[in-house]
């Protein structure tokens, strides 16, 4: 590959100066190209060698960017391929515009071994292990690393290699199968049971994934694995310690409701010594305020004998690590997740790394021979349908569950959010087109369309003939039910926010930019405008009954965590009076008062980013696009605003190009997770 773009390089490379470099940086800096602490970064690296290029103080300045955007490393060919892609040039609102200093003007005529040269030479920069703060691979793709990220992929692949090493699935024995029996109902001829799958293949590995789409049973599949390895571990007399938990406090939330709804469903005598709590996986870790580092690590393991994560797409590669290092050796790891939806906000898509192929199954001849007894059907002619084999060592940890038991076959939902993953456009326009009963679509000229108005109020068309409202119902909740005595203290005032809170989730606007008057600063501001109009609300200042607030930022004094919504609601205080305070759910169901002066780093919630909804569901989901294009619209995007509603859905899209563009783009980030796990599984 070298080669090739040595040889599509006409022009010479001018080697960069000193002075042009920073230059650019600061440009870049002052643009808003790149972070400060990108910037930063390159000066401290500057100050440590004399012997670094600018070529290469240039190439750890775009991997720090890349990193803000969610990428491991750097990877230098595509880089060079489209060097301007890689500041995600041109920004929000500047399309067409003509942008001095770019990339592509100082990468133009550099090839690959050229830059690899010049990144090669510094002290800076090391191949392996080190303390070089800067780590290059050559191989193809060639790639730097800052590098912390590089031991981090380094050390998560090497553990989690070291689990998929084994594969005892001809182990599943006669115990098993009888409870597998007692747990499933035999699948119907010529079908795979893919939870039941699940089930038999997760219990006798130490790691497994089992991924699939909203509704598709995993919570069901792993509330009935654990039943069947806790009860085989209680006749052996030995309970095993089992912990649960989420990557947020709202997704923790909704895995402990369907947690204890799937075990009491259980049949009898198989629910005992299931735990229901489900935590976030930042108090399983045990967070230490202002620090990266948990008190659970490889010195002091967490007491567990199975770790179940849900919500694992929202697991970035450092959480990943911690978590790994936390865990004990002897001890099951269980994600579950879906491998469709965006990836964490912050670095890595460790779930759709892992789960690249998970589609296709790609069993070995050892794991069909060991689950042909599951009954869970015949896995090996489904297979063989596909015209796949495989020893490949990920794919005999991972089951895919295809079937919704949430939005079936007749489900407009459902229908859309497949009609998206498949990048069927067609089969997107016939859903809203045949399902208006859960669907609809906006395309309004200006954000100050009156149909954006009655969306926002009342639910739009779907809350006129369905009953899917908008804001109002919250609000008017709010004035018609306040009680009308006693303290904040006492039950009447907590059922009152809790059921604020409850009827706050039926309505939500997602958008895919967080800038502009089709992003989440803009909508709010116009949310706010409409509902003030409406006599709803009186947002003349900065805190106002009925303001719903997320918290941007972790507040371990307070016991919140960056994403956590809450309300502002006018209360009778203790000593007499009327205040201000924002009420915050609890994962274990209680709920949290909070004076708004305590409260450090909020932003209004009535509008969010499709990224901080993940993990919660809305009855009515309203997803709004914006008219210009945008590197972050894509298909794992749109998805996952879909599949954020569990009732009814309407997309907002000023522009339809917007979609269609956005459906055939594909997340990609780089890293090297999946090819170093694969090569360390086989050592
Ligand atoms: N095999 C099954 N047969 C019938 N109903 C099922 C089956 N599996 C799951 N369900 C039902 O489907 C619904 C969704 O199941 P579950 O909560 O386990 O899915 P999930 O994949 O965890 O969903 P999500 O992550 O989207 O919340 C539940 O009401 C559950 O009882």
């Amino acid at each position: 590959m070298a080669e090739q773009h040595d040889f599509f390089a006409t022009a010479e490379h001018r080697p960069l100066s000193g002075e042009r470099l920073w230059q650019v940086l600061e440009h870049w800096q002052r643009q808003g190209w790149i972070r400060a602490l990108d910037l930063a970064l390159v000066r401290m690296l500057a100050q440590l060698t004399d012997d670094a290029e600018p070529e290469l103080l240039l190439a750890a300045a775009m991997a720090s960017h890349q990193l803000g955007r969610g990428h491991i490393c750097l990877d230098l060919e595509a880089t060079l391929a489209d060097p301007d892609a890689a500041l995600s040039l041109p920004p929000e609102g500047a399309f067409g515009e003509q942008l001095p200093d770019k990339p592509s003007e100082l990468l133009g005529n550099l090839t690959l071994s050229q830059w690899l040269e010049r990144i090669a030479s510094s002290a800076l920069v090391a191949s392996g292990p080190g303390s070089a703060p800067l780590v290059l691979e050559p191989g193809a793709p060639a790639r730097l690393y800052l590098r912390r990220q590089w031991v981090y992929e380094v050390e998560v692949a090497e553990a989690l290699g070291e689990r998929l090493a084994t594969n005892p699935v001809e182990s599943l024995g006669a115990g098993t199968i009888e409870r597998l029996d007692r747990l499933f109902t035999a699948p119907a001829v010529d079908t795979i049971d893919w939870q039941r799958l699940a089930c038999a293949l997760a219990s006798v590995n130490r790691f497994s994934i089992i991924t699939g789409g909203p509704g598709t049973g995993k919570t069901t599949t792993v509330v009935r694995l654990l039943a069947l390895l806790q009860s085989q571990a209680l006749s052996d007399g030995r309970a095993l310690r089992i912990r649960l938990a989420a990557p947020t406090g709202k997704a923790a939330a909704r895995l402990t409701e369907s947690i204890s709804r799937a075990v009491s469903s259980l049949p009898d005598g198989m629910g005992e010594a299931i735990p229901t709590e489900v935590t976030t996986l930042h108090r399983l870790l045990g967070s230490r305020p202002d620090s990266r580092h948990f008190r659970h690590n490889a010195d002091n393991p967490l007491h567990a004998d199975l770790v179940v994560i849900d919500e694992a797409s929202m697991i970035d590669l450092e959480m990943m690590h911690s978590l790994l290092k936390a865990l004990p050796p002897s001890a099951r790891l269980i994600l579950l997740g879906d491998k469709d939806q965006l990836a964490s906000v912050e670095a890595g898509a460790v779930l759709g790394d892992l789960c690249l192929d998970a589609e296709q199954g790609g069993y070995s001849a050892a794991t069909l021979s060991g689950v042909s007894k599951a009954g869970a059907g015949d896995l090996a002619l489904w297979q063989a349908q596909w015209g796949v084999s495989g020893d490949q060592p990920l794919a005999q940890h991972i089951v895919m569950l295809r079937h919704s038991h949430r939005f079936g076959e007749h489900s407009g939902i459902g229908h859309l959010a497949r009609g998206v993953n498949r990048g069927d456009i067609k089969q997107v326009e016939q859903a809203f087109s045949s399902y208006d009963a859960s669907l609809a679509l906006l395309e309004p000229r200006t954000d100050q369309a009156p149909a954006l108005r009655e969306l926002v109020l009342s639910g739009g068309r779907l809350g006129r003939e369905h009953g899917a409202e908008g804001y109002s119902g919250y609000l008017r909740q709010l004035e018609a039910t306040r009680p009308d005595s006693g303290n904040f203290r006492d039950d009447i005032w907590q059922s009152w926010a809790t059921g604020l809170l409850e009827a706050f989730t039926r309505f939500r606007v997602l958008c895919a930019l967080r800038k502009g008057p089709w992003g989440v600063e803009g909508l709010n501001q116009r949310i706010e405008q409409v509902l003030s109009e409406a006599g709803l609300l009186k947002a003349d200042q900065l805190w106002y009954e009925g303001r719903p607030v997320m918290l941007t930022r972790n507040d371990y004094a307070l016991g919140l965590m960056n994403g956590d919504i809450g309300l502002c609601l006018r209360v009778p205080q203790d000593e007499g009076g009327e205040a201000l305070r924002v009420v915050f759910p609890l994962a274990d169901g209680s709920l949290k008062w909070v004076l708004p002066s305590r409260l450090q780093s909020t932003e209004t919630v009535f509008a969010m980013t499709v990224h901080k909804s993940q993990g919660s569901e809305f009855a009515h989901t309203t997803l709004v696009l914006p008219p210009g294009p945008n590197p972050v619209l894509t298909r794992e995007l749109i998805y996952t605003g879909i599949t954020r509603a569990s009732d009814w859905f309407t997309l907002v899209m000023p522009a339809r190009a917007r979609l269609y563009e956005a459906i055939g783009t594909r997340v990609h980030r780089a890293s090297a997770l999946r090819s170093r796990i694969l090569a360390s599984a086989q050592q």
